[in-house]
């Protein structure tokens, strides 16, 4: 069978809803970006927060307290770090985490920096222990001490250095030692986004991208993209190109379908692997509990490909609970495949809820809720 221009290979359905992103696409998503806080969508809270840290240090003709951004990948981080230099207008320093494997890689870039500089420090859990020490002092003090020579002969000598801002980012906060939180004085935790946020997310690239949609082609396009800004832009593109190829001028809510289709990207932005997960799950084990490597193998992956690729998006989703019996298909997964669900099953089982709590699973945790509202 020949295959229609662009058609997706064996692994890139998966390639399109993943969250992380290429360096090649890096390189695109840089023309994307929005250059200042008023572009950016979403994240109301965040950016109101950071937006009166940024007014306060203009005013008072300082550099900006140093910034921790978190959250999963795809939601904005390095862009915010763009915009805190842009909205400062100061030069920005990129480095990262893995970059800095020794305290002097650190001392070397601290003590090149600018009055008012910002630095953005990129995975800055995987620094290592001493440059993380290194920076402790650093943002203090403005002074980092290096050391000179080895072992008795040691001497440290102190070097001022000029106030910067430092702007952390990472995927995982829970990763970073409690001196380290404490010292940044201002901290946004960046959320997924809604499907009105991810349709002006939307909306704002097709304007730069010089792309025709209808209001239901952004909305067919937002559903599917995991509440994440970064697969938004990218399935934008492959839409883009199912459009050109098809010679389909203005894209509606059928050709965006069609194409993301065609990439078996489904309407809740389910790949091949989540499919696949829960229809074995439904169609062979009816609903599970069935243990994660009995899963696996009926997927035809390691239990690794499904516990970390497919399952966190299917969790969070509420399409499949984590028990101590094992994996079990939600309601919602029956309803999502089309499949009957069993007799006597709710839409919302609270027993399912109970169960994945007691586990200590990130979905719906009724308990946590309990004290939240109250
Ligand atoms: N709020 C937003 N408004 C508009 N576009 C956004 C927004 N957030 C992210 N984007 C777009 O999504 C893409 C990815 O964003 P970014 O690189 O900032 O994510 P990140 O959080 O740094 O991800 P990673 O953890 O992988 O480094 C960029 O092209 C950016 O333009
Ligand atoms: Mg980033």
């Amino acid at each position: 069978m020949s295959e229609l221009p662009g058609a997706p290979g064996p692994d890139e359905s998966r390639a399109l809803v993943s969250a992380d992103g290429e360096p090649e696409e890096r390189l695109i998503e840089a023309a994307l970006r929005p250059k200042n806080l008023d572009d950016f969508v979403g994240q109301k809270r965040v950016r109101r927060q950071l937006s009166l840290v940024l007014e306060a240090s203009r005013m008072r003709g300082r550099s900006a307290d140093h910034v921790l951004l978190s959250g999963p990948p795809g939601l904005g981080k390095t862009t915010l770090a763009m915009i805190i230099a842009a909205e400062m207008n100061a030069p920005l320093r990129i480095s990262s985490g893995p970059a800095i494997q020794h305290a002097g890689d650190l001392a070397a870039i601290l003590s090149s920096l600018t009055e008012g500089e910002v630095l953005f420090l990129d995975e800055i859990h995987r620094m290592s222990r001493p440059a993380e020490e290194m920076l402790y002092m650093a943002m203090e003090d403005f002074r980092v001490d290096i050391v000179v020579g080895k072992g008795a002969g040691a001497t440290a000598i102190p070097l001022e250095l000029p106030p910067f801002t430092l702007v952390g980012a990472t995927t995982r906060a829970g990763l970073l030692p409690g001196p380290l939180r404490d010292r940044f004085g201002f901290t946004g935790h960046l959320e997924f986004y809604s499907v009105d946020e991810l349709e002006l997310v939307l909306r704002r690239s097709a304007g730069l991208l010089d792309l025709k949609l209808s209001g239901a082609g952004f909305s067919e396009i937002a559903s599917r993209s995991r509440g994440t800004p970064r697969i938004a832009n990218r399935l934008l593109r492959r839409v883009r190109d199912w459009a050109l190829v098809h010679g389909v001028p203005q894209i509606d809510a059928r050709a965006a379908s069609a194409a993301l289709e065609m990439y078996e990207v489904d309407v809740r932005g389910l790949d091949r692997l989540d499919r696949a997960v829960l229809q074995a799950l439904i169609g062979k084990f009816n609903g599970g509990p069935v243990g994660l490597s009995t899963l696996a193998i009926a997927v035809g992956e390691e239990m690794e490909t499904v516990e970390t690729v497919a399952e966190p998006f299917l969790v969070r989703e509420g399409l499949l609970g984590r028990t101590p019996r094992g994996r079990i298909a939600m309601p919602a997964a029956w309803d999502h495949l089309g499949v009957p669900r069993p007799e006597g099953m709710p839409a919302e089982s609270e027993q399912v809820l109970f169960d994945a709590s007691e586990f200590g699973s990130s979905i719906a945790d009724p308990t946590q809720e309990w004290f939240t509202e109250r």
